[in-house]
């Protein structure tokens, strides 16, 4: 695997403020890592700080092994960036605007027709090169941020709220567009939206504060078939182990349990067998994952602030 950015102990102060501290992360090509975290975790600031727009206080940032603080010029060239708001010039037609920011990427002019072609070619842009910009929806202009951002065929890719904005069906065919970019990129892309990290990454870290709270595959994040159980009545953690869905059963208070379901069973058939038994079920809710728990111990926290 080829490691395309490695931040060490990144931090980054805004007066008294410590905006983003200590960040440590590795993206390898291939990879899509997703920054989570309410509003004001540090998420922009973090993607800003890796796109070179800002200067960190301290730490180091390489991109494909070139310092980004003493070489940005040659280490920002493997880099794209869709912003927030992409700085988008509503007078200009798709075409124009491409064109100028193939200058801006310094790409050889011989070869401008052909990236822009194939810019707008994978973000489904291929109709729209005569339109303006002004006249283009939503998540047309997203997937037109998004194309400036892989005109130069960039290995790293970062991409600021993506799907910011963006209607279900519009959300769907961004996140398919990410995955496709991935196969030959890096991408680190943020969001406050957990089932879309989810859905699209394969690595998640929670922000919060600044600081990284939770780091992790998304698949070993993923809840195992694991249940919360609450029954009426004197029920005993071995009425539980008894019934043919449950691998097993734990107590976690009176008459509270956490249950491990064998592969194949569901919670439908939990719930018929505690039934059958003659058991009186109170609840039955699915066992979040440590990622789901800390981001909602974190939104939580926020909301209660
Ligand atoms: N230029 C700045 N000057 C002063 N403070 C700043 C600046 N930029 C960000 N901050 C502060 O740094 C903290 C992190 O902000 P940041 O925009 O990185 O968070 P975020 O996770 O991207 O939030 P959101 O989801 O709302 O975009 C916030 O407290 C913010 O007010």
């Amino acid at each position: 695997m080829e490691t395309l950015l490695r931040v060490t102990d990144l931090s980054r102060d805004f007066g008294r403020h410590s905006a983003l501290s200590g960040v440590d992360l590795c993206l390898e090509r291939g990879q899509v890592l997703g920054l989570l975290g309410p509003n004001g975790a540090g998420k922009t600031t973090c993607l800003r700080l890796l796109s070179g727009l800002l200067a960190p206080t301290s730490g180091r940032i390489e991109i494909l092994g070139l310092d980004l603080t003493h070489r940005p010029l040659a280490a920002k060239r493997h880099l794209g960036y869709l912003p927030e708001r992409p700085p988008l010039h509503p007078e200009l037609r798709v075409d124009e605007y491409l064109t100028h920011c193939a200058h801006l990427h310094r790409l050889p002019r011989r070869a401008i027709p052909e990236a822009i072609a194939t810019a707008k070619q994978r973000c489904g842009l291929e109709d729209q090169g005569r339109r303006l910009i002004a006249k283009l929806s939503r998540g047309y202009r997203q997937r037109l941020g998004l194309a400036q951002a892989i005109l130069h065929r960039p290995p790293l890719l970062i991409l600021d709220e993506p799907t910011e904005g963006l209607d279900p069906v519009q959300m769907r065919e961004l996140r398919r567009l990410i995955r496709d970019l991935a196969r030959d990129s890096g991408i680190i892309l943020s969001s406050h939206l957990l089932p879309e990290v989810q859905s699209v990454c394969d690595r998640v870290m929670i922000l919060h504060q600044g600081r990284v709270r939770f780091d992790a595959e998304t698949h070993a994040a993923r809840p195992t078939n694991l249940w919360r159980v609450r029954l009426g009545g004197e029920t005993h953690v071995m009425h539980l182990n008894d019934l043919a869905p449950v691998a097993g059963a734990l107590a976690t208070g009176p008459n509270q349990f956490q249950v491990d379901l064998r592969a194949e069973a569901t919670s439908a058939d939990l719930a018929r067998a505690i039934l059958l038994a003659g058991l009186e079920l109170f609840e039955l809710t699915p066992e979040r994952s440590d990622l789901e728990r800390t981001f909602f111990d974190l939104i939580g926290a926020e909301e209660h602030a």
